[in-house]
């Protein structure tokens, strides 16, 4: 360990002040009930051990070839105590100082986050290895350690240690964190944590029949506390080291092994979105951290930003799971700011140290872009049953801590639920809101749809609201404002020498070079497969960008962009064939204009 002559960890060691996240992947080993199949992720380490950045690859040599980056990846054979020693005890030394830090979890289901973090009683995970760490240096140092668990099930967040309470509510206070009803308890030594998890464990047993039926996918966290006697005597400075368990990313429109309708994996999966784009700000310093995008992102506020410390753990499971490719390339695109950034010496001390990304070269950088709306929604406008059901859901749902703990009984549930029925936190009634993700990289098709399912709202809007569509209408001939990426797409496309029509370019290609044997045929097919392939790109525009990318396409303005977004609602692609774009109020004669404006030498 390293430490000053004082006894003090030796801060030079515990801080790079370049770095304020690292995205590392671990590769699971195989369960017991797997047959250990050809492994489908290769990882190329340029520089060994000491990589700074690895590249991982997904799909045998025969197939497929995808790949991402990542700061480095643990193989199957690399176990939880290589983890700890490399990343984790460097952040433990920042606690100390007062530092925050957080380690994340993620990936598919079953691609080992539990594992990770948790462990097993012969392999310690890594909050186990870290508590024991603590707990050894906070002896040696005169600190005291407490603890805190809780679970995050459906935007609801709930004391593990306290069944209780029954949910905890963030408070923040001029930018401080507050976790009104989430116990702390003190913690001496590593029976002592053993003791609490096994304490939370005992009420499992009476409703483990029922918990089993019911949606089991959540956030687990662990908060450690550390307080430490200042140099000065009359101030404490308290570090906290986090440890997130996040719920299985599961693919929202596949059918649920729990139970899940899709609106609470929606929901799910949207949280998990919201914690990558916390950690994607961060390390491209953006002005504004979506820190209150999900109730996890807003509860680990003050324990993400200024000089804290994060490590993402992005999960991978051995056997193919396009799911696992698909958080990897999520975990990759934050990083990757990381690589690419300088030091702003200009900025404040905790601003100083974290990376530049300029903001125009972000989205050029990614692999993938993740864009979020958010979108404030009246209490009204939630379908009680429904709310109810969530309620019920979270209510009843139960989960071990990092897998083994079940903080309530069934009675304790059933009796608090006219309390989480009727409360609704500060948060939820101001900024009730819904995350829209659209992330495009592996899987795009498969995965983008999440999006389509952002916005809470049942009833479509009806065309009451036309006179602002019409004006629209009236506005977007004229508009020549700033090109969205399908128009430039499309000009691109258009702009190809194609045998489209009687233009010009395309005689002289045509009748110099080709002696065609069926031309006109050829280039009708021809013609038709290029708008069609036009058609559809334009038609998968409109039903996966959000709402800002959506009012960059001429004619769609603030009420039709809307309007998309809530026909969504009803169906993931609500708009199939040009025709349907009447459905946005647009005319035959608009959306003619419309295409050949942005592909004037095919719709000629
Ligand atoms: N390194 C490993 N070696 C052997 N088995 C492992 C390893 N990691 C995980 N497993 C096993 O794989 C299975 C899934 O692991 P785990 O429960 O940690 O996944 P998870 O990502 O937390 O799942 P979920 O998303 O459902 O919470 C478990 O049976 C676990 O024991």
């Amino acid at each position: 360990m390293a430490s000053t002559s004082s006894g003090r960890p030796d801060r030079t060691k515990a801080f790079n002040p370049t770095r304020m996240v690292r995205v590392v992947a671990k590769i699971r080993g195989f369960a017991d009930s797997e047959s250990s199949t050809a492994l489908w992720i290769s990882v190329n380490k340029p520089n060994g051990e000491i990589s700074d950045s690895v590249t991982i690859s997904f799909g045998d040599s025969g197939s497929r070839k995808e790949s991402c980056e990542v700061n480095y990846c643990y193989e199957q054979n690399e176990g939880n105590d290589l983890i700890f020693s490399r990343e984790v005890k460097p952040l433990i030394f920042g606690v100390f100082e007062g530092c925050n830090s957080t380690v994340i979890a993620c990936g598919a289901r079953g691609s080992g986050k539990t594992f990770v973090i948790q462990g097993s009683d012969e392999k310690p995970g890594l909050a186990t290895l870290a508590i024991a760490e603590i707990l050894s240096m906070a002896e040696q140092n005169g600190n005291m350690v407490a603890i805190s668990f809780y679970e995050v099930n459906q935007e609801h967040v709930y004391d593990l240690l306290d069944p209780k309470q029954p949910t905890v509510s963030i408070l923040e206070d001029k930018g401080k964190i507050q976790h009104k009803g989430l116990s702390q308890v003190p913690v001496k030594s590593v029976t002592e944590f053993h003791k609490l998890l096994a304490s939370m464990c005992g009420s499992r047993k009476s409703i483990e029949k029922i918990a089993s039926e019911l949606p089991c996918r959540s956030h687990r966290g662990l908060i450690i506390h550390l307080v430490s006697p200042s140099k000065n005597d009359d101030i404490c400075l308290v570090g906290k080291m986090n440890f997130v368990d996040l719920a299985g990313y599961e693919d929202a429109r596949r059918k649920s092994a729990d139970g899940l309708n899709l609106v609470e994996s929606t929901k799910i999966n949207r949280s998990i979105y919201a914690i990558h784009n916390v950690v994607y700000s961060l390390n491209a310093n953006e002005s504004h951290v979506p820190y209150r995008q999900s109730k996890l992102t807003h509860m680990l506020k003050d324990s993400l930003g200024g000089l804290n410390r994060i490590l993402m753990i992005t999960c991978l499971n051995p056997s193919f799971c396009q799911d696992s490719v698909y958080m990897v390339s999520l975990a990759s695109r934050s990083c990757l700011g990381i690589n690419r950034g300088a030091v702003d010496s200009t900025k404040k001390a905790k601003c100083s140290t974290r990376p530049m990304v300029p903001s125009s070269h972000k989205k050029n950088f990614l692999p993938g872009s993740v864009s979020t709306t958010v979108k404030k929604r009246t209490a009204s406008k939630v379908h009680l049953s429904e709310k109810k059901a969530n309620c019920l859901a979270c209510a009843l749902k139960e989960r071990k801590l990092f897998d083994e703990a079940i903080h309530r009984t069934t009675s304790e549930k059933a009796s608090s639920l006219p309390d989480i029925v009727s409360t609704v936190e500060p948060l939820e009634q101001e900024e009730n809101f819904f995350l829209a993700s659209e992330v495009s990289l592996y899987g795009k098709d498969h995965h983008e749809q999440d999006a389509s399912y952002v916005n809470g709202r049942t009833n479509a809007l009806s065309f009451a609201e036309g006179d602002g569509m019409d004006k629209e209408n009236q506005h977007f001939l004229a508009n020549e404002g700033v090109s969205p990426p399908i128009s430039s797409r499309l000009r691109e496309l258009s702009n190809l020498k194609l045998p489209c029509s009687s233009t010009s370019s395309y005689d002289q290609v045509f009748t110099e070079i080709v002696e065609p044997k069926a031309p006109i045929m050829e280039q009708s097919r021809t013609l038709d497969g290029m708008k069609n392939s036009l058609v559809q790109e334009y038609l998968r525009f409109l039903n996966t960008a959000d709402k800002e990318d959506l009012k960059r396409v001429k004619g769609i303005g603030e009420k039709r962009a809307t309007y998309i977004v809530e026909l969504r609602e009803e169906s993931p692609k609500p708009l199939k064939s040009l025709d349907d774009l009447t459905k946005v109020g647009l005319s035959a004669k608009q959306i003619k204009g419309m295409m050949k404006k942005e592909a004037a030498k095919l719709f000629n």
